[in-house]
């Protein structure tokens, strides 16, 4: 008998869980992210599907444009259309181990059957770009099902075959992490610029970019100054020690984005991921054609650039603990081959008191992933951990607790220590 899987993906450890089909269909594998059952597995199945009335919705469409809005708009007609005491998580599919598998959706808990929720159940039923399962008990005490569910007359829901549910042992990568690759982190040009170029159609200011982009490639290579890149959670000090850098070795300072990508870094931050990923990625193309100018003149010092796109993009689409991160010595995180490469990357780190001592201090806006890392201890932990896992160049990390002068001494005693390049500082 094949299996589709249901796992059931949480906070502090991982359950997996099959779905047991006939071998003639074709599978279809679920994870489900949520906190997870601690005790024994029926009791965790009782947990996950026994109150009230469960669903799982899932877009299942090709192309990954269509799939990525679909995504977003089914989340917000779930929150809308359920109510506020359902509860929505986030879910996807995976074939264990299997890169590149996995398939977003949501997991819907304790729908009671109202009026409202039936004609949300019913709408959604409609769509052919949606599969919708609901979780029922089994012929067996403490036995649960998947049953696929199809539209039938008067809007109702009918059945379209039946599943058992069983435990199986988790796979050895968290699914959440077969998705990173060309998805939340791209690792050459191309695979940014077609994700920009697909959704142009959709996204007007997609082409805006691209015209910025394309306009200031290729980057020339010539022999160089040292390029310096200053990297961090946000508040941990890189605009102060950047600009102190610039002053003491007479470089040059740029960031990533760059400026002249700013007209459109808000519309991009609010899209979902795979078009705000492949914004940032363009722009440390377009911050490396600008090193690459400059570092023949100065010695350039970065505020921010890949390892920052990389690490706020592996922290945020690994779900859970820090422990579900892909382990070190994953090609998630190598540097893309065609980014031009800095002769030395440093981490700023602070304790999380004292970062959210100087947010606090500093007042200003924020942009929505700061104001979920200042939520989320375990975000902000896997995305200093991520950046701790890069490779080639790796970043050498800084304690910035002590005083802006204090840490400049630090970096600048570093920086005469590690960078051996031609050129002079
Ligand atoms: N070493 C330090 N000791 C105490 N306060 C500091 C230190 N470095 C920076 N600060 C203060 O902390 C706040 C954040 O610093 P800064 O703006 O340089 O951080 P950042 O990493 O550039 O933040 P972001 O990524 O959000 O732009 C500022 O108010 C700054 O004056
Ligand atoms: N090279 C970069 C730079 C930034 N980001 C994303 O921007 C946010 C933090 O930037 P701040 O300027 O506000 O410090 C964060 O959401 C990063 O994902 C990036 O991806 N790549």
């Amino acid at each position: 008998m094949s299996r589709r899987v249901l796992g059931c993906l949480g906070q502090c450890s991982s359950r997996v869980f099959a779905i047991e089909t006939d071998p003639k269909v074709d599978p279809v594998y679920f994870s489900l992210i949520k906190n997870p059952p601690t005790d024994a597995e029926m009791p965790a199945f009782q947990e996950i599907f026994g109150r009230e009335k469960s669903y799982s919705f899932q877009v299942c469409v090709e192309d990954r444009i269509q799939r990525a809005l679909l995504h977003d708009d089914l989340r917000h007609q779930l929150i809308s259309g359920f109510g506020g005491d359902v509860k929505v998580f986030e879910m996807s599919s995976f074939r264990p181990n299997a890169q590149n598998s996995l398939v977003k959706g949501f997991f819907v808990n304790g729908v009671c059957g109202t009026p409202e929720t039936d004609q949300t159940l019913s709408k959604l039923l409609q769509s052919n770009r949606l599969a919708v399962c609901t979780y029922v008990p089994g012929d067996a005490v403490g036995r649960w099902c998947q049953e696929p569910l199809r539209p039938a007359k008067d809007g109702a829901a009918a059945a379209a075959g039946r599943y058992g549910v069983v435990p199986v042992p988790s796979p050895d990568h968290h699914p959440s992490a077969l998705d990173i690759i060309n998805s939340s982190v791209f690792y050459n040009f191309i695979e940014a610029h077609n994700v920009m170029a697909e959704c142009a159609h959709v996204i007007t200011e997609a082409k805006h970019v691209l015209q910025r982009v394309d306009q200031t490639l290729p980057m020339r290579t010539t022999d160089r100054f040292p390029v310096i890149v200053i990297e961090g959670l946000d508040a941990t000090g890189k605009t102060t020690l950047t600009e102190s850098l610039k002053q003491s070795l007479g470089g040059v300072l740029l960031r990533s984005p760059p400026p002249c990508l700013s007209p459109w870094r808000a519309c991009f931050d609010a899209k979902p991921a795979l078009f705000r990923r492949a914004f940032y990625a363009l722009g440390n193309y377009v911050t490396a054609a600008h090193i690459s100018a400059e570092s023949a003149r100065a010695p350039v010092i970065v505020d921010r650039y890949w390892h920052s796109t990389a690490a706020y993009g592996i922290g945020t689409s690994v779900s859970g603990k820090v422990g579900n991160l892909p382990p070190r010595g994953s090609e998630v995180y190598r540097w893309p081959g065609d980014l031009l490469r800095p002769d030395l990357v440093l981490l700023l780190t602070v304790s999380p008191e004292e970062r959210l001592r100087r947010i606090r201090g500093r007042g200003g806006e924020k942009t929505r992933e700061e104001v979920e890392l200042e939520a989320n201890q375990l975000f902000r932990s896997k995305v200093e951990e991520a950046y701790r896992r890069m490779e080639d160049p790796a970043c050498v990390v800084v304690d910035a607790s002590p005083s802006a002068a204090e840490v400049l001494q630090q970096v600048l005693l570093v920086i005469k220590e590690k960078v051996h390049v031609q050129g002079s500082l």
